[in-house]
């Protein structure tokens, strides 16, 4: 790949606003402000202006838009990829060219557009693979001459004594540091196109795929008829197609189709053309009415960016709040099972982490079914909601109280040793046995609860919050076991609440 010298380089950087066509940037004008325009119509529109046509297969294949596709060479695909607001925004900060009607810059223009125009024709015979794609690529096939015309203005001057294409190429060395070829595959690298966008000559079918030399031919073949018709030199027509059926060794059949494809596209040439090269509008106003639509467009799109922060915000909230219900229990307001058990784990970690012990109380209320057969399942519910109020009053803020199920809870104490738990235990026995946890006939109702601690504290082997739950509830049964409304820990079994201090 060719490598420019850097002040070269320096020099084409802002030689790579390229112009464009006023009449054909007049027309997206209009279908930019058309919101009901087919992005098809972008892409018919963009096969007539190589610069804007540039712009969006440069954001196409933007690493944004790319995201690991294949790279775009055509401007129906790059429509595609962009969307509506991907391809305005790449064509909407166009430049364009003073007086492209005359002199040699228009005739540029002329040859380039006319060898686009009929490449369809060509490729529908020859090479029918990607015909979009080879229509970008006679379109862009001599890109490199608006960047060297933007570096020198008299650039078209230098080159005008030149007769062949290789003397041009020496010319521009010359004159300018480089010469077209150069310039193109530079700005290739620069923008990171596909380099085959800017496909040249063809070489000899040895050596190349076979579809790239078709590609090549039929390029060349466009470029040179495009030449006969712009000259006005339609006699030379027959021996250039001579000359191409016979490199292709075509057949009697391709050829008669290859004529009648092409002159039907020959009559619209000058229809063509002279659309596209209409009699320049009043520049200053296309480019204020380009800024204007830029920013409309840039207003827009921020406005729907905020409306699209908006919906993602409270979609969080909503997907937060079901987080939230998902955890609690809905009765007691308390972390439900399946919280536990992730939190507990979580604890756990946290304290093997730390190398600080953590403890598990596992309470179950006394004699709950004949409370609940006697005064009714409704008095249960407030008992139990009652509880779990006392529960969250007897722990920090750090530790964890959850209804395991039923008349059953566990609570997880942070950073806490054996005697610590044991008196959060004692604590809410007396709570329990002092305070009513419901009123019956303007009467207190009391409840007791029998429970069970376990723990893991640092040196012991490790355990996960599952076990550690089953070790507290396994002594809560051995609380039961011994008469209710008592502790139980490893080991020692406790006296009944308040003999004991
Ligand atoms: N009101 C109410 N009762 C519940 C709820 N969940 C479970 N229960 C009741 O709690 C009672 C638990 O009874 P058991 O497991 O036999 O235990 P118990 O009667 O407390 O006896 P011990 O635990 O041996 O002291 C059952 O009657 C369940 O119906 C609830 O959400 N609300």
């Amino acid at each position: 790949m060719t490598c420019l010298p850097p002040d070269i380089e320096a020099r084409l950087e802002p030689a790579t606003r390229l112009p464009s066509l006023p009449a054909v940037v007049s027309e997206l004008l209009v279908l930019a402000s058309n919101h009901d325009a087919p992005l098809t119509d972008f892409a018919t529109l963009l096969s007539r202006d190589p610069a804007l046509c540039l712009q969006l297969l440069r954001l196409a294949n933007s690493p944004y838009y790319r995201r690991g596709c294949d790279p775009v060479i055509c401007c129906e695909h790059a429509v595609t990829r962009l969307g509506i607001d991907g391809t305005l925004t790449a064509l909407l900060g166009f430049t364009l060219v003073r007086d492209a009607t005359r002199g040699p810059l228009a005739d540029y223009w002329r040859r380039t557009l006319a060898a686009a125009h009929l490449i369809p024709a060509i490729a529908k015979v020859v090479n029918p693979r990607h015909p979009g794609e080879l229509s970008t690529r006679a379109l862009l096939r001599e890109v490199g001459v608006l960047l060297l015309y933007a570096l020198d203005p008299n650039y078209f001057e230098l080159t005008a004594q030149a007769a062949t294409r290789e003397q041009r190429l020496a010319l521009e060395h010359r004159h300018l540091g480089c010469d077209r070829d150069q310039a193109s595959s530079w700005l290739a690298r620069r923008w990171q196109l596909p380099t085959n966008l800017f496909l040249q000559r063809p070489l000899e079918p040895e050596g190349q795929r076979h579809h790239e030399w078709l590609d090549g031919l039929c390029l060349e073949l466009a470029d040179e008829l495009a030449g006969c018709c712009l000259d006005d030199d339609s006699d030379a027509i027959p021996a250039v197609l001579h000359r191409f059926q016979q490199r292709m060794n075509m057949d009697g059949n391709a050829q008669a189709r290859l004529v009648d494809e092409l002159a039907s596209r020959l009559e619209t040439l000058p229809d063509f053309l002279a659309t596209t090269l209409s009699a320049d509008e009043d520049i200053e106003r296309l480019l204020v009415a380009g800024k204007q639509r830029l920013h409309g467009l840039t207003m827009s799109l921020a406005e729907r960016l905020h409306h699209r922060e908006d919906q993602l915000i409270s979609l969080q909230r909503d997907n937060e709040a079901l987080d939230v219900r998902a955890s609690t229990d809905a009765l007691t307001g308390l972390a439900n099972r399946s919280a536990l058990e992730r939190r507990l784990e979580e604890m756990l970690e946290d304290a093997h982490a730390r190398d600080k012990p953590l403890s598990v109380l596992f309470l179950d209320l006394d004699h709950f079914k004949p409370l609940n057969d006697r005064y009714g399942h409704r008095l249960g519910d407030i008992v139990l909601v009652n509880v779990a109020a006392t529960l969250r009053d007897a722990i920090r803020e750090s530790d964890l109280a959850a209804r395991y199920g039923g008349e059953e809870f566990v609570i997880a104490l942070r950073n806490t040793p054996e005697p610590g738990a044991l008196r959060v235990a004692q604590r809410l026995q007396q709570w329990l046995a002092e305070q009513p946890m419901a009123q019956v006939d303007q009467r207190p109702l009391y409840v007791s609860a029998s429970i069970g601690i376990a723990q893991w504290q640092p040196g012991m082997d490790s355990i996960d919050a599952a076990s550690l739950v089953e070790k507290a509830d396994l002594q809560m049964y051995q609380a039961k076991q011994a008469g209710r409304a008592r502790i139980s820990k490893a080991e020692q079994l406790q006296e009944r609440a308040g003999e004991t201090s």
